[in-house]
């Protein structure tokens, strides 16, 4: 509850708690985890994650996240959103795994609630989304990307995207699931989210879990080009459109938030459950050993 105040200050107190520079006409606002920035065409901002070394969804990230596209929801000059990473090879590692590792049931509420909310912001916004996914974006990663009107990926092999849930002996919420049948259709969905399939460009390109793979080094000029074909249509129409196709998705989930924190909450304190983390966990250490 302490980070819901944290929460309000900082999105009231906005340019006093993060920092705001004018850059040479470019305005760019900064949490530390999430940086923001206008440049362009007109109306746009990048929205960079900075949360190195993976870009894991802590608890922290998420609210800054969440605060960074609220003030973007505020401020009418802004119609398009670019999301992307700064840290190198990684989009977002996802879900930040030691929040659900370890903690207590009342934390992981807390930070549950926090993962609907960004995922609610982002899936409903007004605005156009493009991700330019330079880098490894698993589960949570893939989640921000599908959120997204338009994606667009780097062509690199070493990267790769999915709902990885099953490997690591959890399981995607429904309203991942339902957001994976929208993007990709529900026979892929069910044999990608049951394999726990992690694509590479091509084969995500192939399957529709992202609409475009370029260049490595073209991403964010794809990105900005895509924006400038998605601005030329109007607000309004694109925006009802937006709504009438993802309102029933988001709703099903603002139906039961709270069963829904209930559910996580007591499928993530099991033995079992903490049990497979660990050990997910212990893998990744040993990949660097
Ligand atoms: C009923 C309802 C039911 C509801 C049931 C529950 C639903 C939960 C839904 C979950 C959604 C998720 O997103 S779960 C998260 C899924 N994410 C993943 O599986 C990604 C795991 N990570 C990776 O594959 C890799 O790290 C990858 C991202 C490709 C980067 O590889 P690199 O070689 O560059 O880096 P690494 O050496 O592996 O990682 C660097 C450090 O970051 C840490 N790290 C990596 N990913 C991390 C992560 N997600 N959270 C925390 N820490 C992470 C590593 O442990 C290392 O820590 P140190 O050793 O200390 O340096």
């Amino acid at each position: 509850m302490a980070l819901a105040a944290a929460r309000r200050l900082l999105l009231h107190a906005g340019s006093r708690l993060g920092r705001r520079e004018a850059v040479d006409g470019a305005r760019r606002f900064a949490n530390k985890r999430v940086l923001v920035e206008t440049e362009g065409p007109a109306g746009v901002a990048v929205m960079k994650l900075r949360n190195p070394p993976v870009n894991s969804l802590s608890l922290e990230c998420l609210t800054e996240f969440t605060i960074s596209l609220e003030k973007l929801e505020n401020d009418k000059s802004i119609r398009g959103v670019i999301l992307t990473s700064e840290c190198p090879g990684i989009f977002s590692a996802g879900l930040d795994l030691l929040e659900m590792y370890g903690r207590n049931p009342a934390h992981y509420a807390e930070y549950w609630k926090n993962v609907q909310e960004l995922w609610l912001r982002l899936y409903t916004s007004n605005m156009i989304l493009v991700s330019a996914i330079n880098g490894a974006s698993p589960a949570g990663g893939c989640l921000l990307a599908l959120c997204c009107d338009y994606r667009v990926m780097a062509d690199n092999p070493k990267y790769t995207i999915g709902l990885n849930e099953s490997l690591l002996g959890i399981v995607a919420p429904f309203w991942f699931k339902d957001m994976y049948v929208n993007t990709i259709g529900h026979r892929e969905a069910e044999r990608a989210l049951q394999l726990g399939t992690l694509f590479s460009p091509a084969e995500a390109l192939k399957v529709g879990v992202v609409d475009e793979v370029v260049p490595e080094d073209q991403v964010h000029s794809k990105a900005r080009s895509v924006m400038t074909k998605w601005l030329a249509i109007p607000d309004h129409s694109r925006q009802l459109t937006k709504n009438m196709m993802r309102k029933a998705t988001a709703d099903s989930l603002i139906k039961q938030r709270e069963a829904d924190i209930q559910n996580f909450t007591s499928f993530i304190s099991k033995d079992s459950i903490q049990k497979s983390l660990h050990m997910y966990l212990e893998k990744l250490k040993q990949k660097k050993g």
